[in-house]
């Protein structure tokens, strides 16, 4: 369980995460959607420490990020350093020991080459392998589904899925909606900092006419002209 009371975050005089109050249990997968700036790669960063923030973050664990794996939208590695080498620092970080690490790539990634010279797309699924090896509890994968080649998409999915039945606790975000509504639980929408509608997968479908009304409006006659 990761419990958010209050959180907020600002950068200077720019309030960028408003009062947000959260409950993520252990077997769930949520969604956080929002429009680009909306504040959501935020909120993962607090929630991962990595930021300072005002408010309270709880969890069932003592320390949290010794139990999270945070899943960046870029993710960074330094140069000369192997896909393998990544993997067994972020293993050793945690005393988890990898054995059969080429059976264990289940994404075919060439190991032996530095990690640095991957394609992003490669980049994303390495960085998401050594996190799934670390064996965390908590899940945080900000876009695990951009950049990534169909085929990964899917076993990212199964993946997913596969977490939430082994009671690991995920939170994703997307801007495809699709992928929300195919894996998670509960989605919350995120605006302007602020949480402002959580629902069930019973009401997926409405929340996304809702999402095409509010986002999309009159914008699309605005640059194209109304076709008269
Ligand atoms: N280090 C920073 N300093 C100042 N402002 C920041 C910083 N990081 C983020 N922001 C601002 O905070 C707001 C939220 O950014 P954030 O990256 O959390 O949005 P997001 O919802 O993840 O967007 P996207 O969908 O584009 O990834 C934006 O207005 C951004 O400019």
């Amino acid at each position: 369980m990761i419990k958010l009371q209050n959180l907020s975050k600002s950068y200077g005089s720019k309030t960028v995460l408003q009062n947000i109050n959260l409950q993520f249990e252990r077997g769930h997968v949520y969604g956080i959607v929002g429009k680009n700036g909306a504040g959501k790669t935020t909120l993962f960063r607090c929630i991962a420490g990595l930021e300072d923030y005002s408010g309270n973050i709880q969890s069932d664990k003592d320390r949290l990020k010794d139990h999270l794996g945070l899943l960046l939208t870029e993710p960074y590695f330094f140069p000369k350093i192997t896909g393998a080498e990544y993997i067994r620092l972020l293993c050793n970080a945690r005393d988890v020991k990898v054995d059969n690490l080429d059976q264990r790539n289940v994404f075919d990634l060439p190991l032996g080459q530095y990690a640095a010279t991957y394609s992003t797309g490669m980049k994303k699924k390495l960085a998401l392998t050594a996190l799934l090896l670390q064996q965390n509890e908590y899940f945080i994968l900000d876009e695990p589904f951009n950049g990534v080649d169909i085929q990964s998409n899917i076993v990212i999915v199964e993946i997913i899925r596969k977490l939430r039945e082994l009671g690991k606790t995920v939170i994703i975000s997307s801007h495809i909606f699709s992928t929300l509504s195919e894996t998670c639980d509960e989605i919350h929408l995120l605006r302007e900092g602020e949480i402002v509608r959580s629902v069930h997968e019973q009401e997926f479908a409405s929340l996304e006419q809702e999402m095409k009304v509010d986002f999309v409006g009159g914008l699309v006659e605005r640059i194209l002209g109304s076709g008269q």
